[in-house]
């Protein structure tokens, strides 16, 4: 069977930045593939042309066997995205809008045990712009899985949650892997890395430093250790 997420010599340039200069890992379904790099290391773009929101200047992108950049309404339909600034409309309240969500898909997850799993029925009548740092993430998050995808990409998931927030994120990333997701992340914790992952990925310079199970990467020393060794040079 493809891997789920495939990314194979992916270049991207921004005018004169190079982005991504090469990058191939692969992220399979049941699996939680962590991506980790310093701020800059090319996280983002490399995550936003598995969505299909860029376009790769070289190397091949395959999620669920598509090219992303040129994929159909039904490929879409099967991936769900989290973006680091949420992307909620402010006005928006947030069961009304999942609702709305869910309502464009053929098959939606349930709502309310998502909902009440991310405790988004404590503010279900705050508007988006009233909410909170940490509320508006759990929203965002939401808003990637009411279409009950089969490959999700989560940009820094649980950046600015409470340590409740964030172990319930937690357990539900671990809980769609288990259902047979692809997950796909992108964090600056290593406990995230080390408690969720069982597939990660250094990102230094737009290059992968480093790709494998967690044993594979750390070779037995602390995953911050090892990183720190992988990517020092990269960081300006
Ligand atoms: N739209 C853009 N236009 C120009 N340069 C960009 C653009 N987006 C990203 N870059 C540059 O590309 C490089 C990679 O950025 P990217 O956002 O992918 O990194 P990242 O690893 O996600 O960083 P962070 O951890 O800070 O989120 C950086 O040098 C950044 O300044």
């Amino acid at each position: 069977m493809p891997p789920a997420v495939l990314v194979s010599g992916l270049t991207k340039r921004y005018g004169g930045v190079v982005a991504l200069d090469g990058a191939s890992w692969q992220g399979s379904a049941g699996a939680v593939t962590a991506v980790l790099g310093p701020n800059g290391a090319g996280k983002t773009t490399m995550v936003e042309c598995c969505e299909g929101l860029r376009r790769p200047d070289g190397g091949e992108v395959r999620v669920l066997g598509s090219d992303p950049w040129l994929a159909s309404a039904t490929h879409r339909a099967r991936v769900g995205v989290m973006l680091q600034d949420g992307g909620l409309p402010a006005s928006a309240r947030p069961v009304r809008l999942l609702r709305h969500l869910s309502s464009m898909y053929a098959a939606p997850a349930p709502l309310d045990p998502l909902v009440q799993r991310l405790g988004i029925d404590r503010f279900a009548d705050t508007s988006v712009r009233r909410l909170s740092g940490g509320q508006r993430q759990r929203v965002a998050l939401a808003t990637a899985l009411v279409g009950r995808p089969e490959v999700v990409f989560l940009d820094e998931p649980s950046a600015g949650l409470d340590p409740h927030a964030r172990l319930d994120v937690w357990e539900l990333v671990r809980s769609l892997a288990d259902e047979g997701v692809a997950v796909v992340l992108t964090t600056h914790s290593f406990e995230e890395a080390e408690r969720l992952a069982d597939h990660v990925v250094v990102v230094a310079d737009g290059r992968v430093a480093a790709e494998g199970s967690l044993a594979e990467v750390t070779g037995g020393d602390r995953l911050e250790d090892r990183y720190f060794a992988l990517t020092r040079r990269s960081v300006a």
